[in-house]
């Protein structure tokens, strides 16, 4: 768009101009800046750049080009998997989800996230509270998105805590926990263990960072619940057959998220996929390993990619026969059969779950984190 209106096209040696051409052009044609103040300031910056300051006209020129020709490049648009989407992500997309669903993941890319609450008890009196829609999933997503969620009721007495609606559904896979001893493994910042503590489990909560495990003791403390809190690198415990169940929320390319952080879109690259796949498979193992005989292992990522979902709990099985999948209902989906996956396994888009309202409440954003689990049993 920017090389469409510069007579020579954009110089390919000059990336800090383009830099300070794209800065501009998102602030007229995205954001709520009054035009002659995005105009300024790029122009100041050029100025100011010893090597673009030759070409403060041009800056000028072509972004006062953009503040006059707005409308019509808005309205010409595209679609967001052709021009908001790296081509890499755009096939994978179409070949793991076809060509609609992949249309409307990018879609859904645009609308940004909603702000969705895991409420510890009685979620139809908290959506009230608080001003949400009860999804049928378990959580409550606020009216408001921009309401301050620190000013909001129950908010100091810990009755409730952030996490994505997609987040709350790996945990609740686990089932009745209660009284259960549960290893939570890449746990921090703690909203999983959360949701174990909260249930009754006596959780250890392993994660190899110890500034976000700080973050994890800190949101416990506020919500009153209490884990065994391990700094290390899950791969090197040691417990063989001591847990009930195993939670591995494993580090991964993240692409399920990125209607809140769209970076992640342009940040992550195809070799990431290869390094963080065969840290998962190295994790799942261990996690496998730690598991009790008749014990559950619910392994998930926030990751849109199959290789960091369905293809690494299909090559699990492979490798542990000892194993079996619980398939995931359609009652554990609140009858959303489209987050049911092959094999019955977990797989939301952020594209399910389009806007939502009950009665006269409605939710001002709909959509989902991407997310993948797959619930196993160990049998042998
Ligand atoms: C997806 S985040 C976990 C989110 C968390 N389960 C929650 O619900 O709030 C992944 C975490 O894995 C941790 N991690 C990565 N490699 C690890 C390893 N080898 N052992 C333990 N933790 C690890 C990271 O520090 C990060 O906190």
């Amino acid at each position: 768009m920017l090389a469409e209106r510069m007579s020579q096209g954009l110089p390919e040696d000059q990336p800090r101009l383009l830099a300070l051409l794209a800065t501009g052009a998102a602030q007229i044609l995205d954001l709520a800046v009054a035009d002659h103040a995005a105009v300024d300031l790029s122009v100041r910056l050029a100025k100011a750049d010893p090597d673009l300051g030759h070409l403060a006209g041009l800056v000028n020129a072509i972004l006062r080009r953009l503040t006059r020709e707005r409308n019509a490049i808005l309205a010409a648009g595209g679609d967001p998997l052709d021009t908001n989407t790296p081509d890499w992500l755009a096939a994978r997309w179409r070949a793991a989800y076809g060509e609609d669903a992949a249309r409307r993941i990018a879609a859904a890319h645009l609308e940004g996230a909603a702000v969705d609450l895991t409420i510890r008890a009685d979620t139809a009196a908290w959506a009230e509270r608080v001003g949400g829609v009860a999804l049928g999933l378990g959580s409550v997503r606020l009216t408001d998105v921009d309401a301050p969620v620190v000013s909001l009721p129950g908010y100091d007495e810990g009755a409730w805590w952030v996490q994505d609606a997609a987040a709350a559904l790996p945990a609740r896979l686990l089932g009745a926990v209660s009284g259960e001893t549960i290893a939570d493994l890449c746990a921090a910042p703690g909203g999983k263990t959360a949701q174990l503590a909260a249930a009754g489990a006596t959780v250890v909560a392993v994660d190899r960072s110890g500034a976000r495990l700080d973050r994890l003791r800190k949101n416990l403390q506020r919500l009153g619940l209490s884990a065994e809190v391990r700094v290390g690198d899950a791969l090197a415990l040691n417990e063989d057959g001591a847990f009930d169940a195993v939670l591995l929320d494993a580090p991964c390319s993240a692409t399920g998220t990125i209607r809140r952080h769209p970076d992640v879109a342009w940040t992550k690259t195809e070799a990431d996929l290869g390094r963080l796949a065969d840290l998962q498979r190295r994790l799942l193992d261990k996690a496998a390993a730690l598991v009790k005989p008749g014990g559950r292992l619910v392994y998930c990522t926030c990751s849109l990619e199959p290789e960091e979902g369905e293809a690494q709990a299909d090559a699990f099985l492979s490798r542990h026969p000892g194993f079996e999948r619980i398939p995931v209902t359609a009652n554990e989906v609140a009858g959303q059969t489209e987050m049911v996956g092959r094999h019955g396994d977990l797989r939301t888009l952020p594209c399910h779950l389009p806007l939502l309202s009950s009665g006269e409440t409605v939710a001002r954003r709909g959509g989902l984190d991407g997310f993948f689990a797959t619930r196993l049993r160990r049998i042998a």
